[in-house]
């Protein structure tokens, strides 16, 4: 089953369209990593999916269940982090999850006690006084206490010191593991995703331009280098090319999926010498984005 479906869904601000036609699937027990330049529509995207926003276009199923009108039973197991929250800040941390754990018929008071105090987190400490990492803190526990299956998190771990993100994501390893919890959150922490991420997912202009393993992700786009000793022209002719640096002697592209019978040809084309270059996440990401 599909925790999350989303079939071309589309999303507007007034005139400006920050979503195009967006198809995705988070399959059950997956850990998904959200990724997106600032303003990518990362936040539109995981508010549609919980209901909190209204697709213009499209069809959103959460665990089978319509994303915009998603029924109680559904809706109390679902998790979910804001990227901020300022809400009920006046109460003290314990009592914060109480109420919160109000909500819920399986809260875990005793993982969440657990939590509180691994976290370093005082009980009596109001949560305006807190740092804002303090406060992402509660917010995590506040989202994993009622043992959710479905977590969505809008990055979660921007607040938090490395050591802390390193916990966090052993938790949310640890979550999936024992509950077969789902999760999809956004993050611009791209070793983080490495290390935690089953999928990734990567909005660009309005829409998904991958989906896939980590492992997929680095097979699809790859640099090609190009070096002759005669002049090379400014333009390729292969298909999938996404972006093209020249020099006179060296040519640095990114393309997608090439084709190496097409590299062969060109080698001999052009006289030059062809290497293809695996790339990490980072340079994937970067290079999309020239
Ligand atoms: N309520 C709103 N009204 C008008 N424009 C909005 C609204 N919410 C978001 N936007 C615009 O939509 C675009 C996408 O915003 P969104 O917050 O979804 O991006 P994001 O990928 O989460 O960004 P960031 O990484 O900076 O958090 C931005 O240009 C933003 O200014």
């Amino acid at each position: 089953m599909n925790m999350i479906e989303m079939e071309q869904v589309s999303k507007s601000y007034q005139q400006y369209q920050v979503l195009n036609k967006i198809t995705l699937n988070l399959p059950q027990g997956h850990i998904m990593g959200l990724l997106g330049q600032n303003g990518a529509g990362k936040t539109t995207l995981l508010k549609l999916c919980l209901g909190l926003l209204k697709a213009d276009r499209g069809e959103i199923r959460v665990m089978e269940a319509p994303g915009w009108d998603m029924p109680p039973k559904v809706k109390e197991q679902v998790g979910y982090v804001a990227q901020k929250s300022d809400t009920l800040h006046w109460m003290n941390v314990s009592q914060l999850l109480d109420y919160t754990g109000a909500f819920y018929q399986n809260w875990d008071a005793a993982k969440v006690t657990a939590l509180m105090q691994r976290w370093q987190l005082d009980p009596k400490s109001r949560v305006s006084d807190l740092s804002e990492g303090q406060k992402q803190r509660v917010a995590i526990i506040q989202a994993i206490g009622h043992n959710p299956k479905l977590l969505i998190l809008d990055e979660p771990v921007a607040s938090l010191d490395p050591m802390l993100r390193r916990e966090f994501i052993r938790e949310l390893i640890d979550i999936n593991l024992e509950n077969g919890t789902s999760v999809l959150f956004s993050t611009h922490i791209l070793s983080d995703l490495e290390r935690v991420a089953s999928d990734i997912a990567i909005l660009r202009r309005g829409e998904i331009c991958f989906q896939g393993s980590l492992d997929e992700l680095k097979e699809r786009y790859v640099r090609l280098h190009l070096s002759s000793h005669s002049p090379l022209p400014k333009a390729l002719q292969i298909q999938g090319l996404l972006h093209i640096e020249h020099s006179p002697n060296h040519i640095r592209a990114l393309v997608e999926n090439p084709d190496r019978a097409v590299v062969s040809a060109l080698e001999k084309q052009l006289n030059a010498t062809a290497q293809i270059e695996a790339l990490g996440l980072d340079d994937i990401f970067l290079e999309l984005h020239k």
